[in-house]
């Protein structure tokens, strides 16, 4: 890939950006932000790094749109992140208006590109960014269920002692409070978790999953969280670029799968060079099923709430 280019110069986007150089996943990144100075600030104290980390790649940022120019891969982190008390949906109504600016710059500037939408309430700027462009969905897909199955994995790790390397996840629906994770398909290198971990175990590691981006906030308290954020959307990336075919769980725009249309929400998806290949369809059982349709309720309201907005 030759450019990548992060909207939104912010916690999340510098943290992306960071690793995307450290791994030299393209030549060229370019940061765009509406910060006065701040894009070119970051880009060159990430080139700044290049020394330690022996990469080659150019870093720039600019206020400028046209920054984005023949850019491969555009991820937009731009937006407004939750405080603390506040839902992700919260910040909807903030965050539409920066998503269709966004989205208005990527279709001028870079109308070849792949999306990424990381702001949030991902699922539905997700769905907007969809309609907006009349684009397939295999190229405008949004980052959620890796960092909370990331999230799953790591709570896993500590209450069993395992390595995390040896934890597979799968966390499935919308990026809130009803998201789905799936402890049937979480093992411990093939072995169920069931074989480790009680059922009450799980289930509280279910519920700190879904609260998994609040307890963060709740810590950090002036920001939400972006370390391991940035980590899943260079995942994702790393999976693109390597054309690697990963199944990864992406807010992808459902076309019938899951018994659900016109909504992006979390499912696995096939990633590789060309974006979302596939939507991959797992046999949920009722409990699951029930759960990922209660999910896509809630998508629903917020995409609802953005037609009101229009
Ligand atoms: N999908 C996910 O898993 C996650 C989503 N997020 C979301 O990502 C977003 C960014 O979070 P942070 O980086 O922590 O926030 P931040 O406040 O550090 O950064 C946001 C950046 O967007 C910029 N921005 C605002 N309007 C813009 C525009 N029209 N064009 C270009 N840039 C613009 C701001 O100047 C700021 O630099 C939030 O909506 C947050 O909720 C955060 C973590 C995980
Ligand atoms: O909690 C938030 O608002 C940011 C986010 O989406 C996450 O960390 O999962």
């Amino acid at each position: 890939m030759r450019k990548i280019s992060i909207v939104g110069a912010g916690r999340v986007g510098e943290t992306a950006a960071q690793i995307l150089a450290e791994e030299e996943y393209c030549r060229e990144i370019a940061l765009l932000d509406v910060r006065e100075d701040v894009p070119e600030g970051i880009a060159l104290d990430i080139l700044q790094t290049a020394p330690f980390f022996e990469f080659d790649c150019a870093v720039q940022g600019s206020n400028d749109p046209r920054i984005l120019k023949d850019s491969d891969l555009v991820i937009v982190t731009a937006g407004f992140p939750r405080k603390p008390g506040m839902s992700r949906a919260d910040v909807l109504e903030s965050n539409v208006r920066i998503i269709d600016e966004v989205t208005d710059h990527i279709l001028a500037h870079a109308p070849n590109a792949m999306v990424l939408i990381v702001s949030n309430p991902v699922d539905a700027l997700t769905y907007r960014v969809t309609q907006r462009t009349g684009w397939d969905r295999s190229r405008v897909f949004g980052q959620a269920g890796v960092l909370d199955a990331s999230r799953m994995a790591s709570f896993i790790a500590q209450e069993t002692g395992f390595s995390a390397l040896d934890i597979t996840t799968m966390v499935l629906g919308g990026h809130g409070d009803t998201m789905v994770p799936v402890p049937r398909f979480c093992t411990i290198n093939g072995v169920p978790i069931s074989y480790f971990l009680t059922e009450e175990r799980i289930d509280a590691i279910n519920e700190r999953t879904r609260k998994g981006g609040a307890e963060i906030l709740a810590l950090r308290k002036n920001s939400s969280a972006y370390d391991a954020p940035g980590a899943a959307v260079a995942a994702m990336v790393d999976a693109i670029v390597n054309n690697r075919r990963r199944l990864l769980p992406c807010v992808a725009l459902l076309e019938g799968e899951y018994g659900e249309a016109d909504i992006a929400m979390g499912v696995p998806c096939v990633l590789g060079e060309k974006g979302v290949e596939s939507v991959v369809e797992l046999d949920l059982n009722a409990r699951e099923r029930a759960d990922f349709e209660r999910s896509a309720t809630a998508v629903r309201k917020e995409i609802e709430q953005l037609r009101s907005l229009s």
